[in-house]
């Protein structure tokens, strides 16, 4: 019975949640099936899946449990599978037995671990080249810490995790897989926690690269026919941080070595942190056996951040370079800079430029010309007020019913056409364009977007219509 239940559940939730939420929260939940008749009982693989699902989640899995069994007295209970608190006691240098003890990866067979480095061996790092010239460096950026990352919606989670993994390395959240689009923070957050490890121990071996290295690296290893000299370099870090893992995609030789990396760092419990800019099953021409593996841990998405975040970034930048940024002249340069954060601070940079040029103290006037040529660009730019008008009447229905609650098909395909439009011609955020549409959430922006783009392959009404919006819209 439980069992029929628990997939009620499931699938009620993944129809309601964006695939991200489904797959980061509810997948990796496993059902206990020693629990009593009344009770369903689950297993998150670590606390916090466990705190953020009782958060969020848990009031929803109770509605639907309710609505399958009759029992009042049946009951929802959350706990955290017993291996993964055995994972986070075991020595951190020892090679385990067993893959990572999330519950959906225990069926995966994983090739024979190499052996971690023991101590008596020499580490690889000193002895060994494979880096044109460069001996163990950590390559962190100094300027990426905690203390000069602004928190906000929009990245919370991110930093949750990346806190909780500076406090305790090669713990439950390995690898920690941060997705989002540009200039979001990935990079920051994850030189974050190789700098508060640093902090730590002085000695941890630390190292960042952008995937693209890792692939020269490689190449540069089988040349010189040192290619164990690499894999033993990689095997003896403490911590790798690899951004940007989308360009792995199809380079298959590099995704091979990766892999096996990849599972040996795993093993001896050390560090993995990877930033993508989507999400690991959207990585077309990455092997299905890693976008499995990014999974493994915790998979945390960045998204853009809100105006109050936008201003409280802009305030902390200022600060941080003893700058006299008044409040109304940030939340000008906030207001109209929604993109991403490196924009926002290239903005900014502009507005000190000619401040310091001109000799004036910052203003909104200031700021104004400072940012003329962007701010004409974007007047250009279309607004959600108008692609809405537009999207209505060439649906021929009202604007009032792309706010509105009803979801027949006539009405809800053309306001996700809208949103999907929305998120492609304008700068706003997902949160905003969700408000923009009658106060929905993110979520339904998003999986409005993958709809469209899902359908636009699929059907060539979709495709001719999205066409001609863009047409009438841009032009
Ligand atoms: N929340 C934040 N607080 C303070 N600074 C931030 C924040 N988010 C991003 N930044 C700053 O914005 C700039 C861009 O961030 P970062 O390089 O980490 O983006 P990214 O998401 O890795 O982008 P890309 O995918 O292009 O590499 C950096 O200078 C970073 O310090």
């Amino acid at each position: 019975m439980p069992e029929s239940v628990w997939n009620h559940c499931i699938s009620c939730l993944q129809s309601e949640l964006s695939p991200e939420q489904f797959n980061t929260w509810i997948r990796p939940l496993q059902l206990d099936q020693s629990a009593t008749t009344n009770e369903i009982a689950l297993l998150a693989p670590n606390q916090f899946i466990k705190s953020w699902v009782t958060d969020k989640f848990l009031g929803r899995i109770i509605e639907l449990v309710s609505e399958c069994v009759q029992d009042r007295d049946a009951r929802v209970v959350l706990g955290v599978a017993a291996n993964s608190l055995a994972r986070h006691n075991r020595p951190r240098t020892q090679p385990v037995a067993k893959p990572q003890a999330a519950p959906q990866i225990t069926r995966e067979i994983l090739p024979s671990p190499s052996p971690a480095p023991t101590p008596s061996e020499p580490r690889a790092d000193r002895d060994v080249d494979v880096e044109g010239g460069l001996k163990h460096q950590h390559r962190l950026n100094t300027q990426f810490t905690f203390q000069r990352f602004v928190e906000g919606k929009s990245n919370q989670l991110g930093l949750a995790a990346a806190r909780q993994i500076a406090e305790n390395p090669g713990g439950a959240y390995n690898p920690l897989f941060i997705y989002g689009g540009v200039g979001l923070g990935k990079t920051h957050l994850m030189h974050a926690v190789g700098n508060a490890l640093i902090e730590k121990n002085p000695n941890a071996k630390v190292l960042y690269l952008h995937s693209e290295r890792f692939v020269a690296d490689m190449v540069k290893a089988l040349q010189l026919n040192a290619i164990n000299d690499f894999k033993r370099y990689y095997r003896s870090l403490d911590a790798l941080l690899i951004d940007d893992i989308q360009f792995f995609a199809g380079k298959e030789r590099s995704q091979e070595e990766f892999f096996h990396t990849f599972n040996a760092l795993l093993e001896g419990g050390q560090q993995i942190i990877l930033t993508c800019d989507r999400y690991p099953r959207e990585i077309d021409g990455l092997e299905e056996r890693l976008k499995s593996r990014f999974g493994w841990g915790l998979t945390v998405a960045v998204e853009p951040p809100e105006l109050e975040t936008r201003v409280a970034i802009l305030m902390k930048k200022a600060t941080q370079q003893n700058l006299n940024l008044p409040h109304d002249a940030a939340f000008f340069i906030a207001q109209r800079i929604r993109s991403n954060v490196r924009e926002l601070e290239g903005a900014l940079k502009r507005v000190v430029a000619n401040a310091n040029f001109t000799g004036r103290a910052i203003d909104v006037e200031l700021v104004r010309e400072s940012l003329k040529d962007l701010l004409a660009l974007q007047d250009k730019q279309v607004s959600i007020e108008n692609i809405q008008r537009v999207v209505a009447e060439y649906y021929k229905i009202k604007v009032s019913d792309l706010h509105s609650k009803r979801r027949s098909r006539s009405v809800a395909r053309p306001r996700q056409v809208a949103m999907s439009l929305a998120k492609e011609l304008t700068n706003h955020s997902l949160p905003e364009i969700g408000e923009a549409f009658g106060g929905r959430d993110h979520t339904t922006v998003l999986h409005a977007c993958r709809k469209i783009k899902e359908l636009q392959e699929e059907s060539a009404d979709i495709r001719e219509d999205t066409k001609n919006l863009h047409r009438l819209l841009t032009s």
